[in-house]
Parts: structure tokens; sequence; C-alpha cells
């Protein structure tokens, strides 16, 4: 078969592990080709399609970044289904393994749908995907956040100051809440629970009474109790949703008025998706290369990899994308023990 692979929506440790499992395992098991196909989707409508040898996808298991591009650029905007099955034919290309978040893998349904033959790999550093118990990036993206808090914590405690520092997480709270639990932060803020400003004055507060310097640790989609928007300072992207952050800048000055205590910030942003992936990552994001041309291979048409416990199983692409998995309120509560 010759198979065509793109990586789609923000960048993520992990994307060059799948590239690299699903080619090693197509090559060599199966006899597989590969294409690569350039900035995702976009790429495959453009025709921006090259050959994709083994020897291409040597050492990538702990390469940052997509050597293929990515955008959020979808097929629809160019041509669509027709046109996707157009540039498949010029190229003989049997099968595409579309690797890439929520959105991606929506477009991937909609594309199987219209008779395309594709395979989904989940991705996203947000953990926010239903159908898998984990996506590869989330685990880089928790080290960096927690190594980035310890670091944070020395300078703090050195000034006595309270430190805000803002993580991504979109519409849902998962690095904040690892990442604030594994650095032993005293606030932790999700878009699953808005609290007041006076609720994180109180944490603040009482972190300073107990003689330590305050962390609270805010994910880039939490809203204050009674607000409706999300703060957002960056306009918004190409399907017109707001890009975030903000909402640790706007809280600084609101946490040090209340309190007090000299306050800063700290966005972390794109920090997060870049660098080398954690070997957790490493391991899950080959498992999923390895199993995405396996089902290609037995052309289960219309479903993605996930995992489900410690397995890797294959799942429809429509369980994956009809809701985000949101951080349950009890695991909320069970960190919110350790707040102040
Ligand atoms: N419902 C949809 N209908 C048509 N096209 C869509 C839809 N959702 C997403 N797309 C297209 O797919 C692209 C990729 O989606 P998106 O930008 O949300 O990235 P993603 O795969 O969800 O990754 P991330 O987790 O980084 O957001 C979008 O930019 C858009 O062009
Ligand atoms: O890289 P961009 O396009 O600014 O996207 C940022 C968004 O992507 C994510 O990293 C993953 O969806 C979000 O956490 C964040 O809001
Ligand atoms: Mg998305």
């Amino acid at each position: 078969m010759k198979i065509g692979i793109l990586t789609s929506g923000g960048d993520c440790p992990g994307l060059n592990a799948v590239i690299r499992g699903a080619v090693i395992k197509g090559d060599s098991i199966y006899g597989h080709e590969f294409l690569g196909i350039k900035d995702g989707f976009k790429g495959l409508v453009l025709d921006k399609i090259s050959k994709l040898p083994r020897k291409q996808v040597r050492g990538l298991a702990k390469q940052g970044g997509t050597i293929l591009g990515t955008s959020r650029i979808g097929p629809f905007e160019h041509g669509g289904s027709e046109r996707v099955k157009e540039v498949m034919a010029k190229h003989g290309m049997d099968a595409v393994i579309a690797i890439g978040g929520e959105g991606t893998l929506t477009v991937a349904r909609m594309l199987h749908e219209d008779g395309i033959p594709i395979v989904g790999v989940p991705k996203t550093i947000d953990n926010d995907l239903s159908a898998t118990d984990y996506t590869f990036g989330f685990d880089t993206a928790v080290s960096i956040a927690t190594e980035s808090i310890d670091r944070l914590r020395t300078t703090a405690e050195s000034h006595h100051r309270c430190m805000v520092v803002e993580v991504m997480g979109r519409h849902v709270g998962w690095i904040a809440l690892h990442a604030g639990l594994a650095s032993g932060a005293h606030a932790v803020l999700i878009p699953e629970v808005p609290v007041t400003i006076e609720q994180i004055a109180g944490w603040v507060k009482a972190t300073v009474t107990r003689g330590r310097a305050p962390v609270v640790c805010v994910a880039e989609g939490f809203t204050l109790k009674g607000d409706q928007d999300v703060v957002a300072k960056g306009g918004v992207d190409g399907m017109g949703r707001p890009r975030l952050g903000g909402i640790g800048e706007q809280l600084t000055p609101l946490i040090e008025e209340l309190t007090g205590i000299e306050t800063r910030c700290t966005t972390l942003g794109h920090l997060q998706r870049g660098g080398v992936p954690t070997a957790y990552d490493r391991v899950l994001a080959t498992r999923f290369g390895i199993a995405a041309v396996d089902a290609v291979t037995k052309k289960k048409w219309g479903t993605m990899v996930a995992l489900r416990g410690t397995d890797i199983q294959s799942v429809h692409l429509s369980d994956a994308t009809h809701e985000v998995k949101s951080v349950p309120y009890a695991r909320w509560e069970e960190a919110a023990i350790l707040f102040g």
C-alpha cells in the first residue's frame, strides 16, 4: 500500500515519534510505501506531497515539532473531499493517516463519510480528547510546567512574593491540575471550576500565614465565577476562535490588591509544546504510530487509535470527537485539599 501521513492543528511533542513508528512498522513488516503530506490538510489539497522513505525517520523519536509541518487549514477551504480524492489518485495514495486534535479528527471523520480511506491518531497537550485515556504531548507539557513552577517557587520564596503561573488548557484544566498537584501549587484554577477572586485571595493569604510563598497555577481557559468570556488578548485564529492567554496577567493585580502581597505573573505559553518529548510520550506516540499502520493494513477506515488502560485499541472517530474530556469535579476537589 502507499500511505500518506499528515500532522494538523497545533504541534505537540511526539508527532515525529508517531511518524517514525508508522513508517518503520509499515516498511519492515508490511512492505508499505509512505508519502509525507506537508502542513496538514493544506498539503493534501494543494498537492504538497513527497516520498517519506525509512531513512528520513531515523532518530526521530526524540525530536520535537513535526518534520511534516502543520497548519490549522482544513481541506474544505480548497475543494474538499473531491479534491482530496483527485490528489490521492494522482499519487496512487491508498490511505491517509491523520495525526491531530479534535478538529483534525472531526475533519477525518467527515472525509471518511465521503468515502476517503482514513485512520486517525489523537494528539494534544491539553489531553481533552474523549475515547483515549491519554494523548502524547500531555506528559511533556506537564513536566515542563512542573519544572517551571519548581523554579518560580525558589525565587518567590526568596522575595516573599506570590507567583501566578498560566499554563495551556483551552477548554479543560488537565495540565493545570497535574502540574499544580506535582509542584504543590497553593491554588489550581481550571475552566471546569470557576471560583471568585475572593476565594483565590483567601488561598493566597492562608499560604502566607503559614510562612510560604504562594503559587497560583491557572489554565488559560479559566474564568472567574460570574464572568462569561475567557480572557484573550491575541485576536482570533483562522476558525474565528479566540487566541487565549491573558487570564494570569488579569488576575495578578487583583490578587495583589486584595492581599497586599507583591505578585508576579509568568505565562508559559508555547514553551509547553516545544522541545523533546518525555520518555512516556515517546513510547505512547511510537505505539500509536505502529497501531495506526496496523489499522490501515486491516482497512479499519474511520477509526482512531486510542490508549485504554495499557492497551492500544481502535475506536470510531465519532467516539473521540463527540465531547471534550473535562476534569471531573471530584478530581479538582481532591487537589483542593492541598490549596491555601
Ligand atoms: N467542524 C469542522 N468543520 C470543518 N473543518 C474543521 C472543523 N473543525 C476543524 N476543522 C479544520 O481542521 C483544522 C484543525 O483543527 P484545529 O485547528 O482545531 O486543530 P486540532 O486538530 O483540534 O489541534 P489542537 O488540539 O491544536 O486544536 C482547523 O483549523 C479547520 O481548518
Ligand atoms: O499554537 P496556537 O495556534 O496559538 O494554539 C494554541 C492552542 O493550542 C493548544 O496548545 C492545543 O490545543 C491550546 O492549549 C492552545 O489554546
Ligand atoms: Mg482544536
